[in-house]
């Protein structure tokens, strides 16, 4: 978040409310240095804004008007003190996501804020689809901005400059085939053919003359082969360390020769394509077993780039994590899905993704078909709890469930609810990095004690959640919330007021 006013109470408020929430915020004292940050592309990038419009020099108004120019700019919820219809339209025409009034209640402003990420998540995965679909995808619309990306994404537009061979290595599901596109959105070729050959799904049999097409025979008219429909493009072969042998031989001729295989009555002609060859198997290793030619191989890894696996990209995974839950939400019919509890987001980070952004996908899809709530939450993804309850998790989360686990079945046995409570505990492994802060986790785990900071909450952010919990929990039964809380419902009102917290109780009466 970015917080923009140039009254420092106002910040510090902001800043408060942010923390309380939450997310991280940066704090600006007027338009031109809100700029200037938006735009400085060394520093973490900017999701929501939150702007005043009246402020000296650069106002609101001008920060909205050079935002509009920006081809993906973060989302602005503009704050003012003047409550005008006029000004919340002008605000709202030159781009403002939101517009509230000066002091703007906590839950308002929360609202805004999940609204605008979610927006945000979804313009951002709706161009990079529709990039993709024109095949004019670039790196902008990688979500990439972990420091083990950020040499490969060099090393991509690079190459991209060029018409040299590339070699992409990684995992499975790293994203190799996004990266082909975007080397070939991103080069002088983009406006030709992008022709992507998967030489592991294609049967030994077919896959020469797939791609290499055929002369016309007595029965056979000719066919052109995927690397003639390369031509003044870029050619990919997926999966290459699978291509049979003999198609090894002939692609290594080819890429030696640089003429395009003849069929019948046609001149001999350049190759000119660029190609790039991606794999899950070192390739080198596949050399060393003779399984694959060494001359191909040095025609194939003359620009090698290595894709890290989701696990070593951590930064990454929750706005990856965000963005397909954007897209699943609206592809789904499910408007109310704001996105991920924090514990949800913790149990992501906890997971290894031997599968990578592709198993992250499949997992936020199923996430968003299981969840009936607005958030997703750590049972939604069961596929990826019993991963982890099968010993793939770090030590540190090992420890903490071991010891949540004893907890919760101490707590269990001594009221006779063995079964429930042990279930409950496996549902919700709440935080997994509670043992860092020597904290024992409690059985719903729902309230975090620390900001992300690792610094202690302030008592009545604490209080605010607990009482959003309890409202959420006992489905809105303000006498049971009450009696609960071991307060009275006069009290409970209060602090409802207090916190800005909207309820359609059920027994208000
Ligand atoms: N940086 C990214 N931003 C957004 N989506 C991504 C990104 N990288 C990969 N994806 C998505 O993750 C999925 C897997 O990516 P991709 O198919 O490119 O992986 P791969 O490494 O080529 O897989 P394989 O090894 O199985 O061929 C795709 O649906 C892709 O859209």
């Amino acid at each position: 978040m970015l917080l923009v006013d140039d009254d420092p109470i106002t910040l510090r408020l902001l800043a408060g409310m942010m923390q309380s929430f939450g997310y991280l915020s940066e704090s600006v004292s007027g338009g031109q240095a809100a700029l200037d940050r938006i735009n400085d592309t060394s520093s973490a990038p900017i999701d929501v804004v939150i702007l005043d419009l009246v402020m000296p020099d650069v106002d609101g108004m001008m920060v909205l008007d050079e935002l509009k120019k920006m081809p993906a700019p973060p989302a602005v919820i503009v704050q003012t003190a003047q409550g005008g219809i006029d000004t919340a339209i002008s605000a709202m025409r030159a781009g403002a996501f939101d517009f509230l009034v000066k002091p703007a209640a906590p839950e308002r402003l929360r609202v805004s804020i999940t609204n605008a990420l979610k927006l945000s998540a979804l313009q951002g995965e709706v161009q990079r689809l529709r990039h993709r679909r024109e095949e004019t995808v670039s790196f902008d619309d990688m979500i990439a901005s972990a420091p083990a990306m950020m040499r490969t994404m060099e090393l991509g537009q690079r190459a991209a400059r060029s018409a040299i061979s590339v070699l992409i290595e990684g995992e499975a599901g790293t994203g190799k085939e996004w990266f082909a596109h975007a080397i070939h959105g991103e080069s002088n070729r983009r406006a030709r053919p992008f022709v992507s050959v998967d030489c592991g799904a294609v049967p030994a049999d077919d896959i020469e003359v797939l791609l290499f097409g055929r002369p016309a025979t007595a029965t056979m008219p000719a066919l052109r082969g995927r690397i003639h429909e390369a031509q003044s493009g870029t050619l990919l072969l997926r999966q290459i360390a699978d291509l049979p042998a003999s198609v090894q031989a002939r692609l290594a001729a080819v890429l030696e020769e640089g003429t395009l295989p003849l069929l019948a009555g046609e001149r001999v002609t350049r190759a000119d394509f660029r190609l790039i060859a991606t794999t899950d198997r070192r390739l080198v290793d596949r050399v060393a077993e003779g399984v694959f030619r060494e001359d191909l191989f040095y025609r194939l890894n003359v620009f090698p780039i290595w894709l890290p696996p989701l696990r070593d990209r951590v930064e990454d995974l929750l706005p990856l994590a965000a963005a397909f839950l954007a897209r699943f939400a609206a592809e789904e019919g499910r408007p109310r899905l704001k996105g991920l509890a924090p514990e949800a987001e913790a149990l992501l980070t906890a997971f290894h993704w031997p599968d990578n952004i592709r198993q992250l996908e499949n997992a936020v899809y199923r996430a968003v078909i299981l969840c009936e709530g607005e958030f997703l939450r750590p049972w939604d993804f069961p596929q990826i709890q019993t991963a982890l309850d099968a010993g793939a998790i770090p030590e540190l989360v090992k420890a903490w469930q071991n010891e949540g686990a004893a907890a919760a079945r101490t707590r269990a046995s001594s009221t006779g609810h063995v079964a429930r409570a042990h279930h409950r505990d496996r549902e919700t492994p709440d935080r997994p990095f509670a043992s860092a802060d020597k904290i024992s986790p409690p059985l719903y785990g729902l309230l975090h004690l620390l900001d992300r900071d690792g610094e202690m909450r302030a008592l009545d952010a604490l209080e605010e959640a607990a009482v959003r919990f309890a409202v959420e929990h006992y489905g809105g039964r303000m006498s049971e919330v009450a009696r609960r809380l071991h307060i009275g419902r006069s009290t409970l009102y209060r602090k409802l007021k207090d916190y800005g917290i909207e309820t359609a109780a059920v027994d208000a009466a």
